[in-house]
């Protein structure tokens, strides 16, 4: 009988997803044992800062990928939106799961969407591609930090410290709470993180056996647009913790891509779009990544200096 580990974070969405890959492997594999080993992360433990300060790439693997290294346990299951966009390591990731709602959800009690709020309400979001958009969308608005955990969030804006928040949907619907989702952002007006809404699993690359057995849940369509997003951010050294944006769409062949570079600060945003081959995601996401750069996203992320 064999037995594969699966470590996870110990959030609520992060034990969901965990949970999740353990049932589709138990049901594509009869005989196989699947256990979680849950962990904390270094992302997880410090909260009281945004996370762009903390920077660093990889807050939420570190530990993961350490117990693989040790034998502790044999595959790790993130949100591949929090997955750099280069392993550092003997990893890869073996299995992308089909992607779920991509979108961002505006979540608040009172109002209905961004342009229903009142000039000078305050929303809350600690992600840097968040900040840009809202600003680019309402410059009237008080945009707040807020971290934590879905569940966190949520109690801060019931609680009234915050007149709205943005989440993303997929963490929501995984949760059982799309009841709070008042509105779906959606592409190409309000542009989703790389990745975002997809599930990845992480393993040693020169363990065959777990490859094999993780690589039934891969999802060729989700695998090719989320590797456009991610050849676009890596051309731009981005990672989760920078105002980069992206968007991948595959219909009947032709691969679609958006991306969107802002800043946080002052709200302006550089956008681009083009099409391109399914088999080739990388370099339409290369494409993308030097429009971007014509516009002078370099500048606005910091890497002409
Ligand atoms: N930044 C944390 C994070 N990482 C993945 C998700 C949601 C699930 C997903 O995108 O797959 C979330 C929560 C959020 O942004 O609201």
């Amino acid at each position: 009988m064999t037995l594969l580990r699966l470590a996870t974070r110990q959030s609520a969405l992060a034990l969901w997803q965990t949970e999740h890959v353990a049932t589709r492997l138990r049901a594509a594999h009869p005989g196989l044992t699947v256990e979680l080993v849950p962990m904390t992360t270094r992302g997880d433990r410090i909260i009281d800062r945004p996370l762009a300060d903390i920077g660093g790439k990889g807050l939420f693997l570190k530990e993961l990928e350490v117990a693989m290294l040790e034998g502790r346990a044999d595959a790790a299951v993130h949100s591949l939106k929090d997955v750099p966009m280069e392993l550092d390591g003997p990893f890869t990731l073996a299995a992308m799961l089909e992607r779920a709602d991509p979108f961002d959800a505006f979540v608040s009690v009172r109002f209905s969407d961004i342009d229903a709020l009142p000039k000078g309400a305050r929303v809350g979001t600690s992600s840097l591609r968040r900040q840009a958009q809202l600003r680019a969308r309402r410059p009237d608005l008080v945009v707040a930090d807020l971290r934590g955990n879905v569940n966190t969030r949520l109690a801060k804006l019931e609680s009234g410290e915050y007149d709205a928040i943005i989440l993303a949907c997929a963490g929501l619907e995984r949760l059982g709470l799309s009841r709070y989702i008042r509105h779906r952002l959606e592409a190409p007006g309000w542009l989703p993180a790389v990745a975002q809404g997809a599930i990845a699993v992480e393993c040693r690359d020169n363990d065959a056996l777990t490859q094999s057995l993780l690589s039934v849940l891969d999802h060729d369509k989700t695998r090719t647009c989320v590797e456009a997003e991610r050849a676009m951010n890596r051309r731009l050294h981005g990672s989760c913790h920078v105002p980069v944006a992206a968007y991948a769409t595959l219909d009947g062949g032709i691969l679609s891509l958006e991306g969107l570079v802002g800043s946080a600060t002052t709200g302006h945003c550089v956008r681009a779009h083009a099409v391109g081959k399914a088999a080739d995601p990388e370099g339409l996401g290369r494409l993308v990544a030097a429009e971007l750069l014509l516009q002078g996203a370099d500048a606005m992320l910091g890497l002409s200096k």
